[in-house]
């Protein structure tokens, strides 16, 4: 399946300077939504897991389905403010400026066995508090997983201590 035929460059987009991968056309068909979810789910090459936490927002598109497909739960990992319950959170840096994620503390159970996953891999900066956030908790990384990564970015450095696979590479 011709992955990168579906994924859409939008020039300046959501600033001046950056070229958006846009996977919505992926997700509109019918055949590219299933082969992707099937595609992702075998980059796991039958490890076990037993929870997929997934970054708001574009996380929480495969990450369900993900788990469902790995008899798993779902965690979500939320920016601030979001999650009603008792959370942990972890700042991070961006581009420019900060930004902070947050998860339940009754979330990840010690010795849980995890997927994080989201769509894009860029900077690593998402990703690398996800899994922080993941062994405050005690939870175990199993694989971190990517729709797409841009690897002139180089993000894969920041979470070079777990295992980390990527889909489709720019
Ligand atoms: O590797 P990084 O440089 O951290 O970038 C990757 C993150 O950026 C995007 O999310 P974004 O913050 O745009 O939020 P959204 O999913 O709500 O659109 C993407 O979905 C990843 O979560
Ligand atoms: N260029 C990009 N396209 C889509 N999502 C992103 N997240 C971070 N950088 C991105």
């Amino acid at each position: 399946m011709n992955f990168k035929s579906l994924i859409r460059d939008v020039p300046n987009f959501p600033k001046e300077g950056v070229i958006f991968k846009d996977i919505t056309l992926l997700l509109q068909n019918p055949s590219a939504l299933k082969q992707t979810a099937n595609a992702l789910f075998h980059l796991l090459e039958g490890r076990k897991i037993d929870k997929v936490v997934g970054m708001e927002s574009r996380g929480f598109i495969f990450g369900p389905i993900l788990a469902e497909k790995l008899n798993a739960g779902f965690v979500p990992v939320r920016k601030p403010g979001k999650l009603p319950s008792t959370t942990i959170s972890e700042t991070y840096d961006l581009e420019y400026g900060t930004d902070t994620l947050e998860i339940h503390i009754d979330g990840i159970k010690k010795g849980d066995r995890v997927l994080i996953h989201d769509d894009v891999l860029a900077t690593g900066g998402t990703a690398s508090a996800a899994c922080k956030l993941i062994e405050k908790l005690g939870g175990v990384i199993v694989q971190c997983n990517f729709l797409l990564e841009l690897t002139f970015l180089e993000g894969n450095s920041k979470i070079s201590t777990y295992p980390v696979k990527s889909l489709i590479k720019y």
